[in-house]
């Protein structure tokens, strides 16, 4: 998502000035397509990039989702966070900073999936947990280090909000073996993955007598860094506040 970023931020006319790596030379090698040599600091943490920057967006990796909150509540920037997989813990450290500083925060950047949840949501009211059951199967690319999938996790919250649950409450334990009969009103979740799938999700709601399903495809991972350079443009200015990708795009 990286090299994605640096491509669309570039293409939308903001400066880009610098970026966090964990290694500086290689990074430097393999951004030199992209960037004039010295045109964009590289630094090895996110307090250092936090003091040159308006806006941060930042797609790593958990590990370092507590750090860069701090850093950035720390300096008051921006944050525009894409990063899958939080636990509580590091939910906690986001909606802390978002108390100081702007938070756009989305599983996924995309238009199209914004809108699936704003659909998951009103079919989770629309259709009963008595009567149809939930699921959600994912697909991504080999190298995807996270399962279910953030966005995955968030149709799954979209769908429990319209039952008026909580998903911790419903969501369906990973199936295997002597695993019993599904539950009535749970959740459901399966993760597939294989060569370089950009992203699939797909939401079934299955009655006894008929299946609807939504989904959602994600052709190239353009799509991703451009929504989140869309969001870091609308952020600015805006005062602290965890916002969505629903908030950016004026649906909510
Ligand atoms: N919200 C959305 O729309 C989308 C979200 N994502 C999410 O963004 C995140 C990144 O995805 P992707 O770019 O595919 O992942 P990669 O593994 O390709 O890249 C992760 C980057 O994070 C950096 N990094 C910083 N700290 C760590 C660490 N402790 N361990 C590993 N890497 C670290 C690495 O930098 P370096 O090695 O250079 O030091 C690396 O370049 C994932 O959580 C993914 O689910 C992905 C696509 C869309
Ligand atoms: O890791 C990815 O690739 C993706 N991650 C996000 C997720 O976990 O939902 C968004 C997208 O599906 C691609």
């Amino acid at each position: 998502m990286g090299q994605g970023l640096l491509k669309s931020t570039l293409e939308a006319g903001c400066v880009v000035v610098g970026g966090t790596c964990r290694d500086p030379e290689a990074a430097a090698l393999s951004l030199a397509d992209l960037t004039r040599e010295g045109s964009i600091t590289l630094c090895t943490d996110m307090t250092q990039l936090a003091e040159i920057s308006d806006v941060v967006i930042d797609f790593t990796h958990v590990s370092s989702v507590a750090d860069h909150a701090r850093a950035l509540k720390g300096a008051g920037v921006a944050w525009i966070l894409g990063t899958t997989g939080l636990s509580e813990s590091e939910q906690r450290a986001v909606d802390d900073a978002a108390q100081t500083i702007a938070v756009v925060q989305a599983a996924n950047f995309s238009a199209g999936v914004t809108l699936m949840l704003r659909l998951a949501r009103e079919m989770g009211m629309a259709l009963s947990a008595e009567r149809f059951d939930a699921e959600i199967v994912e697909m991504h690319h080999r190298q995807k280090v996270d399962a279910p999938s953030g966005t995955a996790l968030a149709i799954g919250e979209a769908v429990a909000q319209g039952r008026d649950v909580k998903l911790s409450d419903v969501r369906a334990p990973v199936r295997e073996g002597q695993c019993g009969a599904r539950k009535t009103g749970e959740i459901g979740f399966a993760a597939l993955r294989g060569g370089q799938i950009v992203g699939e999700h797909e939401l079934l709601f299955t009655s006894a007598t008929e299946q609807i399903t939504l989904g959602h495809r994600a052709f190239d991972r353009r799509v991703f860094a451009d929504g989140a350079v869309q969001a870091a443009e609308w952020v600015r200015g805006k005062i602290a506040g965890l916002y969505s990708m629903e908030d950016v795009l004026g649906l909510s």
